[in-house]
């Protein structure tokens, strides 16, 4: 390992872990150079949108619900489009996710999808080590040299036809503390486009494609205006025609299906379209409302794709996009391949297939897979229905959705069950989490960060609500909670050791603080090296 005193950065940068050779090829003096510009052009704004969504908070805490806009009437009335779509995001039936591990890199380009997200948000967890090498894997992804062999001696390299790859950077949310500017921590999410950006704008261009990225967690379309505002600036500094970076942005906070035109609006120039991101969706509506007496939430497992709220959601962001010749992608299922059990593993494939048959039938244009085994289960779905490399053609003018539409809060039971999954899979995945992984199966789902928010915010719901209350008439009080953490951790210690007692610490605190901690990932990051 080098230290920083042997890399010169620029001046206000300081990066305070370690910088091996490989990592320096990365943090290059122009490289921090570049990251640093854009953190000080746009780091005000971003505290500022924070800030904004403190104070939405506060106003839907007070009883103002969210509607559609009156001062954007006018762009959801208006008859603009955005962009036109570069040819390799024309088909994108099917997209693979997957953390920026270099063996899963390969494996998912190799997957047969059309698209793989490489994810540094809700698969990844950001130790400094796991990021930095998550941006060395997609460098090499993109020159097309990434190799890799397994301890057993499996070798992994490209096949000649690969997916393309989109990246998705962290939520505005998130710091990376590692690197200081001018003393603070600066943006996770700008930390990490910019790198890929500076890396490997001009090499994907050479090679007919581009820079393409999965945007997180926006709340509004002045968060979207922000990312349209990064671009277009990192473009002019690296001497990229603009309009070149395109972006599918992340439906999946309550607050941004109000704006989706919005959003669509302000990146029309950058824009690859929306997802469906259905999990932390669901964590964002728990959230959002969780001082609401109405809004209470039943069982994670009852909150399924085909409740009111959720059809609403996903048909209105079909409508959206296709009026404005943009993609609607759906999201994904939680059910992977089961190995030893045919019979679930049949079950499981089949509550994929028909979770894919739902989205391409409403008019999505393609759809996430957690899992290579899963890429052909939802192709066939979608080459039944589309006509095309996409169906923007159909544009769902018939569906008719209300924001009473896209509030109506499922009904459904509160169980003992639901407590106790809840409590051991927030265990089990932060505790993953803290040893660098950041998507994990357990129960035979797929578990991620956007999972387990819903989880641990359920478990706060139903603690602080009057009618948080089990099936057989019991409280959910701290004194229970307590005592089902204590059990089911016994449980967890039993089979294997790990970080379960900090894990314990993290989710104790997330669901006994008397208030609502943001993202789980802010004081999990506390704990991660
Ligand atoms: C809410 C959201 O944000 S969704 C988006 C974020 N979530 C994701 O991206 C999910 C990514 N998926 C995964 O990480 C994994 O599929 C898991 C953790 C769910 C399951 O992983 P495993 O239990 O290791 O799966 P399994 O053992 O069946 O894997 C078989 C092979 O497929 C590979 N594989 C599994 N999932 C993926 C993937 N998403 N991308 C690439 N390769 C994969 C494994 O690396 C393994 O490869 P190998 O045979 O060469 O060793
Ligand atoms: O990012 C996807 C989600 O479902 O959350
Ligand atoms: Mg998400």
């Amino acid at each position: 390992m080098t230290s920083q005193e042997t890399v010169r950065f620029p001046a206000g940068i300081e990066i305070t872990a370690p910088i091996s050779p490989a990592f320096a090829e990365i943090l290059t003096p122009a490289a921090m150079e570049f990251v640093a510009l854009l953190c000080r052009t746009f780091e005000g704004r971003r505290a500022d949108l924070l800030q904004r969504r403190a104070a939405r908070q506060a106003e839907i805490d007070a009883g103002t619900l969210p509607d559609f806009l009156p001062e954007t009437a006018h762009i959801r009335q208006g008859n603009w489009t955005i962009a036109p779509l570069p040819a390799d995001l024309q088909d994108r039936r099917v997209e693979i996710t997957g953390p920026v591990d270099r063996k899963m890199i390969i494996n998912a380009l190799n997957s047969g999808a059309k698209v793989f997200m490489a994810d540094f948000e809700d698969a990844h967890s950001p130790t400094w080590a796991g990021t930095i090498e998550g941006q060395i894997n997609v460098r090499d992804a993109v020159r097309r040299t990434i190799s890799y062999t397994s301890p057993e001696g499996k070798h992994y390299q490209l096949n000649e036809q690969t997916a393309v790859l989109l990246v998705r950077p962290r939520g505005w949310h998130l710091d990376e503390k590692h690197v200081l500017l001018d003393g603070k921590p600066i943006s996770g999410g700008i930390f990490d486009f910019a790198l890929y950006f500076f890396h490997n704008a001009h090499a994907l261009l050479e090679r007919g494609t581009g820079p393409y990225f999965y945007l997180p967690k926006l709340e509004s379309h002045l968060e979207a205006r922000l990312w349209n505002d990064i671009f277009s600036k990192a473009q002019q500094e690296l001497g990229i025609p603009q309009g070149t970076i395109k972006a599918t942005v992340l439906i999946e906070t309550i607050l941004a299906t109000f704006e989706m035109d919005e959003i669509l609006y302000e990146l029309r120039e950058h824009s690859a379209g929306l997802n469906c991101g259905r999990w932390d969706y669901i964590f964002s509506a728990i959230k959002k409302f969780r001082n609401h007496p109405d809004f209470l939430y039943p069982d994670r497992a009852q909150v399924t794709m085909t409740t009111h709220f959720m059809r609403s959601y996903t048909l209105l962001t079909i409508k959206t996009c296709h009026r404005r010749n943009a993609p609607a992608i759906g999201g994904m299922a939680a059910q992977i391949p089961i190995k030893h059990d045919p019979q679930a593993n049949e079950e499981a494939l089949a509550r994929v297939r028909e979770d894919k048959r739902r989205e391409a039938t409403d008019g999505h244009d393609g759809t996430w897979v957690a899992h290579p085994g899963l890429v052909s289960i939802a192709r066939a779905e979608f080459d039944a229905v589309l006509k095309g490399p996409n169906q923007i053609e159909r544009k769902r003018e018939d569906v008719q959705v209300t924001a009473a539409d896209l509030l109506k809060v499922p009904e459904g039971t509160i169980t003992e069950g639901g407590v106790r999954n809840n409590i051991s899979v927030s265990l089990q995945y932060l505790e993953s989490w803290l040893r660098g992984t950041g998507c994990v199966p357990i129960n035979n789902l797929m578990e991620d960060a956007a999972t387990v928010e819903i989880s641990r915010a359920q478990l706060w719901q139903w603690l602080h609500h009057p009618r948080g209350i089990l099936g057989d008439g019991r409280k959910v009080t701290v004194e229970l909670f307590h005592s089902f953490l204590d059990e089911e951790l016994a449980r967890l210690k039993a089979l294997r050791a790990g970080r379960f007692e900090d894990a314990a610490r993290i989710l104790d605190e997330l669901v006994t603080s008397a208030t609502f901690v943001e993202f789980l990932t802010l004081p999990a990051y506390r704990y991660l090296a």
